[in-house]
Parts: C-alpha cells; sequence; structure tokens
C-alpha cells in the first residue's frame, strides 16, 4: 500500500529536498538540483523505483512526528513493545556536497531496526554499479552520478538491494550519511553529522528567528515560511511552487504535472508574502533572479523558468513509473512553460511596486525592462489566453488575466506619476482604464450577480475573488460582494473552493478534481475583505486543519475521502496560511496593501 501524501514530511537544503515516509522511508529525492532527476523515486512508483528506509525491524510500530522546533529537522519517534527511538532526519546546507543525514538514536529500552538502500538514478529507472569499499562504506555509481552511503553498522548486499540490521537501546546514537558528488570527480570529505546537525539549526533558528508575531498564528505562519524557503533555490534565488512532480489531483487521474519549477505568479506571490513578514534579502534574491530570468525579448517572457532561469522545460512522460497510486502518466518538464499567460505582467508590476514600497533598493536593469515590457502588454493584453489555470483547451478571454493586465498598467501609472513621469503615467492610466471598461462590461452577469470565467461565459471561477484583493474594485462594491458570495454558494464543496467546475470549463483534461487549497484562502481574504471576519476566521482555521502533523499542505484536498492531493508541499498553499493570517491578524495584510493603489514609490518598474 501507497503511503499517503500527508504521510510524508519535507527536509531539504536549499538546493534540493527529499520526502520522507511516516514510516521511515526517504522515498523521493532529486540531485543535485530540485528539477533534476530523482535516484529514489518510489513515491511515484514502488520501492523498486529507489527508496532508503530505516524502520524498526517489529512491523506494530508506532510513530509521532514532528519538526525540532523552527527548523527543517524532522524527528520521527518509533515506538515499539521494546522501545522507543528517534530518527533525526536532515540535509545541511551544502559546503562542498549535498548529504542527507540520518541519526537514530535511542530514548527507552531497545528497538531492532532493519536497513534498507536501493538507489535507482534516472527517475527510478537505471541499477547502479553499487561498491563495498568497506563494511559501511558503499558506493552507488551511474554514468555521471556517485551516491556514497556512510553507515553505521556493517551493510550487505548487491546491486540492487543494500540491508542491514542492527539494535538500539537508550543513548545510543548512530549515524547514517548519504552523499552525492560526480562519479569522475575526487571524493568529498565524509561529513561530520553532530556538527552538521549544530549547523542546521543554528541556520533554520535564524531564519525562523526574524518572523514577527503573528497573533495566534505565529506557529503556522512560521511553518510556511520555512517551507517556502526550503523551497528556495539558494545559489540564484529561484523559487519552486512545490519539490513534487505527478502526485495527483484525482487519485487515479491524469492531472499530474511537474511542479519543480519557477512560475513568475507562483514565486511573486510568494514575494508578496515573505516581504510582508519582513524578509528583504530573500525578495532581493528572488527580483534579481526574476530580471536575469526574463532578460531578452519581451515577446519571448516565459511564464515560467528553470531554478537557474533556464527556457527549455520540455515536457515528457516516465512510462516505467507505475504513478502515484496509479496515477499515469508522470509528467517531466511542464508544457505550461511555452503558454500564453497574460496575469503574470500584472503579478510581477505588482510585485515589484510592493517591492520599491518596502525600500528594496533598486536594481540597474529594472526600469529598463519595464520600459520594454509595457509596451509589448500594450499591444497583446486584448488577445485571449490561457489564463491563470493553465488550461490546456482553447484560449478564452479569461476575466483574471484581464483584471491582472489592469493591474500591470494601474501600478506601472502610479509609479509613473510618483516619478514624476506625467506623460508615460497618462499613457498607461489611458489603458488601464480602458480595460477596466472592457472587463466592467463583459465579465460581469447580472443574472448571476457576479463576474465570469471568461467574457460572455456562466461559469465561475475561484480566481475572480482577487478583484478585490488588487484592488480593481472596491471590497464593498456590490459586484464583489456578489462574487464572493456566488463562488461561497456555488463553486464550494464541504466550504472548500474549487478553481472551476471541471465539467463547465474546456480545460482540454478528463475527469474532476479536488478543492483548490489557495483559492479557499482566497475565500477567507474576500470574506474578511467584505466585513465578514468571523466566517473567514472559521473557514481559515477549517483550511488549518487540513495540514497534516507536520504543518504541511499540498495543492488540493478530497473532501470526501479526506486526503490530501496534488503536489506537496506546495508554495501556493503555504502562501495563502501566510497571507491570510497576516488579514486576520492586527498587523496590515496583503490585501490591505494590494487593494490601497498607493505608490508610495520614487522609481520605475524594477526598483
Ligand atoms: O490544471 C492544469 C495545469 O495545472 C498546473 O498548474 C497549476 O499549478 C501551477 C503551479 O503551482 C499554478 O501556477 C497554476 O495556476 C495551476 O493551475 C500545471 O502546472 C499545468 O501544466 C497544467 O496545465
Amino acid at each position: 500500500m501507497s503511503t499517503r501524501i500527508e504521510d510524508y514530511a519535507l527536509i531539504g537544503d536549499c538546493e534540493t529536498a527529499a520526502m520522507v515516509g511516516r514510516n521511515g522511508s526517504i522515498d523521493w529525492l532529486c540531485l543535485p538540483r530540485f528539477d533534476s532527476p530523482a535516484c529514489l523515486a518510489a513515491l511515484l512508483g514502488d520501492e523498486t523505483n529507489g527508496r532508503w528506509k530505516i524502520a524498526p525491524a517489529d512491523g506494530a510500530f508506532r510513530t509521532r512526528r514532528a519538526y525540532r522546533e523552527d527548523t527543517l529537522i524532522l524527528e520521527t519517534t518509533f515506538e515499539t513493545a521494546t522501545g522507543k527511538a528517534v530518527i533525526h532526519d536532515f540535509m545541511p546546507l551544502r559546503d562542498g556536497s549535498s548529504n542527507i543525514i540520518r541519526i537514530v538514536e535511542g530514548i527507552e529500552g531497545t528497538i531492532a531496526f532493519d536497513f534498507e538502500f536501493m538507489a535507482r538514478f534516472d527517475y527510478g529507472q537505471t541499477v547502479p554499479w553499487m561498491s563495498f569499499e568497506e563494511e559501511d562504506v558503499i558506493t552507488a555509481v551511474a554514468g555521471p552520478d556517485m551516491l556514497i552511503l556512510h553507515s553505521a553498522v556493517p551493510l550487505t548486499g548487491d546491486d540492487s538491494r543494500v540491508t542491514g540490521a542492527f539494535t538500539v537501546q537508550k543513548g545510543d546514537r548512530l549515524t547514517f550519511a548519504l552523499t552525492f558528488c560526480s562519479s569522475y570527480l575526487p571524493r568529498p570529505k565524509p561529513v561530520d553529522a553532530e556538527a552538521a546537525l549544530e549547523a542546521t539549526e543554528s541556520f533554520w533558528r535564524e531564519f525562523t528567528g526574524r518572523c514577527p508575531d503573528v497573533d495566534g498564528w505565529t506557529g503556522p505562519v512560521k511553518r510556511s515560511l520555512i517551507t517556502l524557503k526550503a523551497l528556495t533555490y539558494m545559489p540564484t534565488g529561484g523559487i519552486v511552487a512545490a519539490v513534487t512532480t505527478s502526485l495527483p489531483e484525482k487519485l487515479g487521474g491524469t492531472r499530474n504535472w511537474d511542479y519543480r519549477y519557477c512560475w513568475l505568479r507562483d514565486a511573486t506571490l510568494t514575494l508578496l508574502a515573505l516581504m510582508k513578514l519582513g524578509y528583504y534579502e530573500e525578495a532581493s534574491a528572488w527580483r534579481n533572479w526574476l530580471l536575469r530570468a526574463v532578460a531578452g525579448a519581451p515577446e519571448q517572457m516565459q511564464i515560467m523558468y528553470g531554478v537557474a532561469g533556464e527556457r527549455n522545460l520540455r515536457e515528457w512522460e516516465a512510462p516505467w513509473l507505475a504513478g502515484y497510486e496509479g496515477s499515469q502518466p508522470v509528467r517531466i518538464g511542464n508544457a505550461a512553460s511555452e503558454q500564453f499567460q497574460l496575469d503574470v505582467y500584472g503579478e510581477v508590476a505588482d510585485a515589484l511596486m510592493q517591492a520599491s514600497k518596502g525600500g528594496l533598493a533598486r536594481h540597474p536593469r529594472g526600469a529598463e525592462i519595464g520600459d520594454v515590457l509595457m509596451p509589448f502588454l500594450e499591444r497583446v493584453w486584448r488577445d485571449p489566453d490561457e489564463g491563470i489555470w493553465e488550461v490546456r483547451g482553447e484560449r478564452q478571454h479569461f476575466t483574471y488575466s484581464k483584471v491582472m493586465a489592469w493591474v500591470a498598467f494601474d501600478r506601472v501609472a502610479l509609479m509613473a506619476e510618483e516619478a514624476g513621469e506625467h506623460d508615460a503615467s497618462r499613457r498607461w492610466r489611458k489603458v488601464a482604464d480602458e480595460i477596466h471598461a472592457e472587463v466592467c462590461a463583459k465579465a460581469f452577469d447580472p443574472a448571476l450577480n457576479s463576474f465570469v470565467q471568461a467574457y460572455g461565459s456562466k461559469a465561475l471561477d475561484a480566481s475572480v475573488l482577487q478583484i478585490g484583493m488588487v484592488g480593481f474594485l472596491p471590497p464593498d462594491d456590490p459586484r464583489y460582494v456578489g462574487t464572493v458570495e456566488a463562488i461561497e454558494r456555488h463553486l464550494t464543496s464541504d466550504g472548500f473552493v474549487l478553481r472551476y467546475r471541471t465539467g463547465e470549463t474546456d480545460d482540454g483534461l478528463p475527469s474532476d478534481e479536488g478543492v483548490f487549497l489557495a483559492c479557499s484562502f482566497w475565500l477567507a481574504d474576500a470574506l474578511d475583505l467584505i466585513g465578514r471576519r468571523a466566517d473567514a476566521e472559521a473557514l481559515f482555521k477549517r483550511l488549518l486543519a487540513l495540514s497534516n502533523d507536520v504543518g504541511l499542505l499540498s495543492e488540493e484536498y478530497d473532501p470526501k475521502d479526506k486526503r490530501l492531493l496534488g503536489n506537496f508541499p506546495q508554495a501556493f498553499s503555504h502562501i495563502g496560511v501566510i497571507n491570510t493570517a497576516l488579514n486576520l491578524s492586527r498587523r496590515k495584510g496583503p490585501a490591505d496593501d494590494r487593494s490601497d493603489g498607493t505608490p508610495d514609490v520614487t522609481v520605475g518598474l524594477g526598483a
């Protein structure tokens, strides 16, 4: 039986990450980067696709898990009839090599453990050459890649499987370290596990220590903050949407996508959340990543890039992987990278304006990029697009896309005005006004008393909840209030929000999907904005209760089967935790900031 998505926890080194099951098995690991081929891929198949398991030999064990306070160090406590032991799992920040360290510590009595290591490079396909250099040092080599396993106990096995057995007693501390390196380069020095544990703890504590108090929500906010940081590729500042590919949006379904890339949309929303908590260093790193990634001709700007700004994210399928609970295909790469999605221009402009407001130092290329992108957007905003949901059906005039195009022109007009560039400001304001009038005329359905998914459509769509948050209409505008209420009434399942009804939208895909957690946070924000604070709080609490035992959320949820669905953990959902907590706390939240329209800046788009 497969491990439920909610039974995984994340560990990472801000360059890649691993998924650790409640059963002691590491079932997902891509090296050396988030988007590199996996060398442990049991998550999307079975153990023969690669895993590293350390678990009590007595199968009847109980587990309890928690992160060491304010860190990404996972502590899984195993209890059997004979004793209690903890495995401390973590990935230290790199100092020349990438490592996963597992320290098994005896707490009470005695426990017998089984050890199993099966490496499969190239997404669970390639069986390596396994060499037993010493009883406790084993290497796995396949082409350019090499894993070195340092074990505290003797191991045996062959190319396909390495096993061992050991016992821990109270006070024992056994260390296992897996190091990745290039097979053709000199080997890195073995890592000092205890020193690495200390350094890892200090790193995360220092990072989390800067988080302000967010009323009663500080706990979940900190966990979300740590998760977003773990999704950041530190060498470049790029932020991936999730660390997994192809965890399904419906169990057994085909809506399985690769999220190990940097979406401008997801990343800018992450940036807004981080800045609200005062994390400007991360925001600055991301802004520099963005300006490097979008450098070039504006018509070639993509909606997503690789972690270092790569453009070629060609989508392909890995048929040898059975898929999570049989959900095929497993996709690598993402064809949405070639789509046209208007909203990203608005998201980027908005984030950069907020960055300026927050006092982020000006970047020399920033204004220049704005000068090139805005005339391009002026030419193309009337075109249909694939929209925020990246539909694979026909392009449409999606309401959210046009609203966000309005945001782009509105923000640059405000910034130009503030900088005393009155001609530019008038030019952009004129386009903004034109878009505004068109959206109000074509995207509002008086019979439904709601904004709809696309011009002339009858379908509801959760993305238009953003209309009151980005300042397109004041929250008390009856058209916005009507929209929020229509979505609450007709686009929810068990009180949680669907992106849209799959049967009513040509998204080019079969079957349906779960409720979308980010949209559910948006409904909480919207309810708060229209003056229904108690309902907003109640929904927020229900959403937080969907987090797994270590505070992590995936993209979607199935209210019937009560299971997390989709890639995990997902930035979009954790951004929701932070933003809604801020909106509901005394502190001024992103919704207030984004809707108040004050530029408070002195320089251009990239400032
Ligand atoms: O629903 C089809 C699309 O689903 C994915 O996109 C979703 O995830 C993105 C990353 O979090 C998010 O930016 C987007 O708004 C979501 O719809 C998938 O990546 C697409 O390829 C797919 O067409």
